[in-house]
């Protein structure tokens, strides 16, 4: 079993070349005004254009207009779209590339609302994260028992939130997830991603012997 790694939040090209160089599977660009790792669509472009043959290329979104979001997907080179907001299922396709549905877990019922969302549209995958104040990028970790309930779904599950080098093994071991993804577990300030605890995180997750 292979985990797929996406780091999230890049702003920098330096960043960008050091989170593949690492081994990450995905990097995401945060297109939420609100966030302290927004990027705007020329610098967007540029790290987009990093990304080796069989790399995504993940837009994260929050409450955005569609047309706003198709206008990124082809400016940018956008590969997946995620949204990160209070998006309903119908808001799920129709951007011309697969859509990971985020949802924030503070209990079971947020979890069974995941399921609203599979088979839909062009839902591809669906993303927990820990319900931190605001839309994402909190740092804050959610009960990974709660993904059991996820169990033959029969949709990828990326786990978030709060995971960082020292925890995210345990993480894996505990969810067995479709992939995990980090934003502020890397970082020595928003925005700026350390290149030393992305290494430290994808080889924490390569290193698990998932056949076991
Ligand atoms: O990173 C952000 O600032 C952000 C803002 C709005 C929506 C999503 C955001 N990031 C996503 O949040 C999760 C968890 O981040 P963290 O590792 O806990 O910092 C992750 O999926 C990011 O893609």
């Amino acid at each position: 079993m292979n985990v797929t790694v996406k780091v999230c939040g890049v702003t920098r090209l330096e960043d960008a070349r050091g989170v593949w160089a690492a081994g990450a599977d995905a990097l995401g660009l945060n297109f939420h005004p609100g966030s302290p790792r927004y990027v705007d669509v020329a610098t967007a472009a540029a790290l987009s254009r990093t990304r080796p043959p069989l790399g995504a290329v993940v837009g994260v979104f929050v409450n955005a207009k569609p047309e706003d979001i198709r206008l990124r997907v082809r400016e940018c080179g956008l590969t997946v779209v995620q949204l990160h907001g209070d998006e309903p299922p119908e808001a799920c396709s129709g951007y011309g590339v697969p859509v990971i549905k985020a949802l924030r877990v503070r209990g079971p019922e947020d979890v069974a609302r995941a399921r609203a969302y599979v088979g839909v549209g062009d839902v591809a995958g669906l993303l927990l994260d820990g319900a931190a104040p605001g839309y994402g990028g909190g740092g804050v970790t959610f009960d990974w028992s709660l993904v059991a309930q996820l169990a033959g779904c029969g949709a990828p599950v990326l786990v978030a939130g709060g995971l960082k080098p020292s925890n995210v093994a345990e993480a894996v071991k505990a969810t067995r997830p479709y992939g995990v993804d980090v934003a502020s577990g890397v970082e020595s300030s928003p925005g700026i991603k350390d290149l030393d605890a992305v290494r430290a995180f994808v080889r924490s997750v390569r290193s698990l012997n998932l056949w076991e």
